[in-house]
């Protein structure tokens, strides 16, 4: 007998009494249940400060093409089990430098959109009063709106660093103005953005007309769209974004269809020409340092993902983001 307990999920312990993933050198990480990157769930850390809490917006009713980012949040932990403590890129350790918890998933209501938007601004409203950033892991992309509304009301307006194929600051859609096509504008009317300071990051592919254009630029964004990023460069892109957000509190929004279809197959509403995952991952590590107040990883619909390629995608964006928060 080894006298070791096959029953015991012991995990790796950071300073300050801080509490890591399970440890996998005592625990396969194919095993127990997935919390994002085998991180403690919010219950499990008693009255501890929490410095990022990871949920999950489990809710795709506000799509215009292919359904199934409902069932992104699970599968973004799932793919997430092989993430280490160690970050080499950025030489941080993101589960020790800060306390971060998973939070679970939000009750959305995935028959009415006014209530889905108020359930995901609640919620998030209520985790604040506990944790200082929110990392939401959707659904599709209209969370965004009720999260960037619950974060106004901390924040006051932010800059929005919005990673994407999709403007996503279009009016309606068969006259519904809530849906996963609309959250920046309707963002931008409500007064929650810096309209200073906003960016999309990526977008590309055919628009429904060339006012698309127009009408974005009056909203408060500028644009690098992927047509850009052979000539910019990630070095280049990152030092653009520094310059226009300088220190402002920033919101990162990510939406997964900002991967080219190679790299992200799992998401509702595919564009060719799309990022690498490796230029991804080398832009979000190019906001380390700026004052990240909140981030979400969108449009993981994984009916279309297959071996876990778009979850392990996501999960690594997640990965960056956290380490970006406190490398440095
Ligand atoms: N995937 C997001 N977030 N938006 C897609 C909008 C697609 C369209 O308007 O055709
Ligand atoms: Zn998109
Ligand atoms: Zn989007």
């Amino acid at each position: 007998m080894t006298g070791r307990d096959p029953w015991a999920t012991p995990r790796v312990a950071g300073p300050g009494g801080r509490v890591g993933p399970v440890d996998a050198s005592l625990s396969p990480r194919y095993g127990g249940a997935a919390t994002f990157a085998r991180l403690p769930r919010l219950d499990e850390i008693g009255t501890a400060d929490v410095d990022v809490a990871v949920l999950g917006a489990p809710f795709d009713t506000g799509v215009s093409f292919r359904p199934g980012a409902r069932f992104g949040p699970g599968h973004v932990r799932e793919s997430s089990r092989l993430l280490r403590p160690f970050n080499p890129a950025l030489g941080t350790e993101p589960f020790a430098r800060q306390q971060v918890v998973d939070a679970g998933d939000l009750a959305i209501n995935p028959f009415d959109i006014d209530e889905a938007l108020a359930d995901v601004e609640t919620g998030a409203r209520t985790l604040l009063e506990r944790a200082t950033r929110l990392v939401t892991l959707g659904g599709d992309h209209t969370v965004a709106l009720p999260l960037l509304r619950a974060l106004h009301a901390v924040h006051g307006p932010v800059a929005v660093l919005h990673l994407d194929a999709h403007l996503d600051t279009w009016d309606t859609y068969f006259g519904a103005a809530y849906t996963h096509g609309t959250p920046f504008r309707r963002a931008s009317e409500e007064g929650l953005l810096d309209a200073e300071a906003c960016m999309h990051l990526g977008v590309r592919g055919p628009l429904y007309g060339p006012a698309d254009l127009t009408d974005d630029r009056a909203l408060g964004f500028t644009a690098v769209p992927c047509t850009e990023l052979d000539a910019v460069g990630v070095p280049g892109l990152v030092e653009r974004v520094r310059a226009r957000v300088g220190d402002r509190p920033v919101y990162v929004s990510l939406d997964i269809d900002v991967l080219d279809p190679a790299f992200a197959p799992g998401t509702g509403t595919p564009e060719a020409g799309g990022m690498t995952s490796r230029e991804l991952l080398a832009l979000l590590r190019g906001f380390a340092g700026l004052r990240l107040v909140g981030v979400d990883v969108v449009e993981v619909a994984p009916a279309y993902d297959h071996a876990q390629v778009t979850g392990i995608a996501a999960a690594h964006a997640v990965y960056e983001l956290l380490s970006a928060m406190v490398a440095g």
